[in-house]
């Protein structure tokens, strides 16, 4: 049993370790618990597994209507968990962090389920934090973890990544066909995390211009909740075809093996994916996460000398600049590209796998 979501940075590892463990146990039932009305409960089906939604959400800082209903939300939580899991009855309960993993990783400890979780991220997140004094082992993609997590139970596996990603070679050709672009001219990517990035949606359409006269072809993901305003923008100036605009990648993969220089946010699983890729990339850590933590995952990167890292405050200045001077620096560009994917932990998901095992047994 897996639980967890809410974005993309905790969705898709917990779909690659369920991909993982079905390659290697054909047979192996997986069942998802996510959230009603969250993320999990459309991507998780679309990769092939069945999901049940808890009615739960988060705790808002301010004093709101939906705070009234938390409490009588985790009491239902726990319970259809209780109910979920004495008719599914797992050997192992997986918890990827957000709120529907804390009702069913409780009720799956309670339960005398083993149970593991896994930290996308290099500051613990509240629900993994709360769980970890319950559950038997912590998979951590951050070296230190032990700040946060009693140390004999913290395995520093990496983020467990989607197999496709992990194979990009030959993919170049395919996937400039795919999406429309020629395999001859340089292709900037933007990433804005799966929700998107409003600072990158605003530096990409003031410059928009400066990027078509360098030549330069852009895949830009601009996120559901800007996809109107982005589009009307970007019809407003000369676009000869070279900008394309989506609301979200479906292939990620060849979106990566496009690129020759990528701008992104810091979330956990963009910088792992990034590592995996090898790709020169910029970071620009949203500063709307607790704790900073997007910075925290940058910073590693960036001491490594395997990524250059620009603060939000600072981006409508200058970022597109710079991603058009790296577009061309072809020696900088090889540097980062081999530095960050020495960070690259690829095998994270079947290590998790061979946890879950070791827990079972
Ligand atoms: C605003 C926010 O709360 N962000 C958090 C959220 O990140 P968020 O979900 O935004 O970002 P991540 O970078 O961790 O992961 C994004 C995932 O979505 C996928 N993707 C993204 C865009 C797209 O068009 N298509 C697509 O498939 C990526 O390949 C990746 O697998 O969870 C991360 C992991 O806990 C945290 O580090 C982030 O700080």
């Amino acid at each position: 049993m897996i639980s967890g979501g809410g974005t993309g940075g905790h969705v898709y590892p917990a779909i690659a370790i369920a991909n993982a463990f079905k390659a290697r146990f054909e047979d192996a039932e997986i069942l998802f618990v996510g959230a009603k009305g969250k993320m999990e409960m459309q991507k998780v089906p679309e990769a092939g597994y069945t999901i049940k939604g808890l009615w739960i959400s988060g705790l808002q800082r301010k004093l709101t209507l939906d705070n009234l209903s938390f409490p009588f939300k985790v009491l239902d939580s726990l319970m259809k968990s209780k109910k979920i899991i004495r008719r599914f009855k797992p050997h192992a309960a997986v918890g990827v962090g957000g709120y529907a993993s804390g009702p069913l990783l409780r009720m799956a400890v309670k339960n005398k389920v083993p149970a593991i979780v896994q930290e996308q991220n290099s500051y613990a997140g509240l629900t993994n934090k709360m769980l970890a004094k319950k559950v038997q082992k912590i998979c951590v993609a951050y070296p230190n973890m032990d700040r946060f997590f009693p140390a004999e139970k913290v395995v520093l596996t990496g983020n467990p990544v989607r197999k496709d990603i992990t194979e990009l070679a030959d993919k170049r050709a395919t996937a400039a066909t795919h999406f429309g672009l020629n395999p001859d001219l340089p292709v900037l990517m933007v990433l804005g995390g799966s929700l998107g990035a409003r600072t990158l949606n605003d530096s990409m359409i003031q410059n928009i211009e400066k990027l078509i006269d360098s030549n330069v072809q852009v895949l830009w993901q601009c996120g559901k909740f800007y996809h109107t305003e982005m589009q009307e923008k970007l019809a407003k100036v000369v676009n000869n075809g070279s900008v394309k605009l989506f609301e979200f990648l479906k292939e990620m993969d060849l979106a990566y093996a496009v690129a020759d220089v990528v701008i992104s946010r810091a979330g956990a699983l963009s910088v792992s994916e990034l590592s995996i890729a090898g790709k020169p990339t910029i970071f620009v850590p949203s500063p709307n996460v607790s704790e900073d933590h997007q910075t925290k995952n940058a910073q590693a990167m960036v001491e490594s000398n395997a990524a250059v890292l620009v603060k939000d405050t600072e981006a409508r200045g200058s970022l597109i600049d710079r991603a058009i001077e790296l577009l061309k620096d072809e020696e900088k560009k090889a540097q980062l590209s081999s530095n960050i994917k020495a960070m690259a932990k690829p095998n994270a998901a079947n290590e998790i796998v061979d946890e879950i095992l070791k827990l079972i047994a």
